[in-house]
């Protein structure tokens, strides 16, 4: 008897998948230098599925009970017509299958788009910002102009978006504007939440250890100006919140490496390519290109997918010893989507 589709989709740990992220693009206009080579190449257009495949790949993830949907890349706005796919998907907001559709960006595009994602039933964007510097923005991102950045994140909430803004934590780079940033936040009406740098991409071991800023360093530093009040606030992501007692913002860690949190793990990843990885920190992924591709989707892809999720990974194996990077991907962040 053919399997209900809506049957939950769960791995070999229990772990119900209701999250789904789309990387829609390898592509970006920056090149930050913790997540790409400066001489990056993107995939030939040849290989990416077209909006409309992408859009048939996504429907059948959310047929299977995925209710949460993130958009990501690469830089998500680069992607031409993209707005398509977002107004797209809100067939699904509006049918009340999905809960939530929702995007990551660098931000340099979203003052164009804002309006329109809210439009189509986007209700909040997470932006990455690492520094307030102009000068180490544009060095950081070897291109940047933070003033687009700046200028997104206004026309967001213009637009009436709640914004997330990501920080990660880069010693050498950021860790003298903890506070600056914090402020940041708290004027601008945003959330922030800082994450620790994981070892992907082609980045040479003795930079990614340079670089590496552990959160538990970061909230000590973040005590000594703030009372941080733990809250059992979750957003169903790896991130854990605080509130600072002071100001009330709510500030949120996502720590990979020193405090592991694959055991609620929600969530599996569709590359531009087709590919579902189902675990952001392992290699392997299945190809469902081919099957999406074959016209023989329904059934031959629901079982391509559930197939491939039953088989998810605990974890990643991330770790960073004294002299040494162990568990490390050597595919990019903006192949799978961050
Ligand atoms: N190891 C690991 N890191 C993740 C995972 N999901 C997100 N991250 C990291 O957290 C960063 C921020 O993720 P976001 O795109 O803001 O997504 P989120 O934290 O799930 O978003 P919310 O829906 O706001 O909770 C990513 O760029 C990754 O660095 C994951 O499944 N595993
Ligand atoms: C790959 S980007 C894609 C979306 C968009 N271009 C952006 O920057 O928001 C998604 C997130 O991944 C984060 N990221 C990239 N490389 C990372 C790494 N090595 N470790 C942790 N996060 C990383 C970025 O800071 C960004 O917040
Ligand atoms: S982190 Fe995002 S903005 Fe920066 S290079 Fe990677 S994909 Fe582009
Ligand atoms: S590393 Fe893999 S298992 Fe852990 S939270 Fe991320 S995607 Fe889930």
């Amino acid at each position: 008897m053919p399997l209900d589709p809506r049957a939950p989709l769960c791995d070999g740990f229990d772990r119900a998948v209701r999250y789904l992220r789309v990387s829609v693009t390898d592509r970006c206009d920056l090149r930050c230098a913790y997540c790409m080579n400066e001489h990056m190449q993107f995939l030939p257009r040849r290989e990416v599925l077209s909006l409309e495949e992408l859009d048939r790949l996504v429907s059948a993830f959310v047929e299977m009970g995925v209710t949460k949907l993130r958009v990501t890349g690469g830089e998500p706005l680069v992607r031409r017509g993209i707005m398509t796919f977002f107004a797209a998907m809100g067939r699904h907001l509006e049918a009340g299958r999905l809960k939530e559709l929702t995007l990551t960006t660098n931000g340099t595009l979203l003052a164009r788009h804002a309006e329109e994602l809210a439009a189509c039933g986007v209700k909040r964007v997470n932006v990455s910002l690492d520094t307030l510097d102009a000068g180490k923005y544009a060095r950081l991102t070897r291109r940047g102009k933070i003033e687009n950045v700046l200028s997104g994140i206004a026309a967001a909430r213009s637009a009436g978006l709640r914004v997330k803004l990501n920080t990660i934590a880069l010693a050498g780079l950021n860790d003298d504007e903890l506070f600056d940033l914090t402020g940041f936040a708290a004027r601008n009406d945003c959330d922030l939440t800082f994450i620790e740098l994981m070892p992907m991409g082609d980045i040479a071991e003795a930079e990614r250890l340079g670089q590496f800023w552990p959160l538990d360093a970061l909230r000590e530093r973040l005590e000594t100006r703030y009372r941080l009040i733990d809250t059992a606030e979750s957003s169903g992501g790896p991130a854990r919140y605080v509130t600072l007692a002071e100001t009330g913002q709510k500030i949120g860690f996502i720590s990979p490496l020193s405090h592991n949190f694959c055991s609620n793990c929600n969530r599996v990843r569709i590359t531009c390519k087709g590919e579902l990885f189902t675990c952001l920190g392992r290699e392997g992924a299945t190809d469902l290109r081919p099957v999406l591709r074959a016209g023989v989707e329904g059934l031959a892809l629901h079982r391509a997918i559930r197939d491939a999720i039953a088989l998810k990974p605990a974890g990643h194996a991330f770790d960073y010893g004294a002299c040494a990077v162990s568990g490390a991907v050597a595919r990019g962040m903006n192949h799978t989507g961050g």
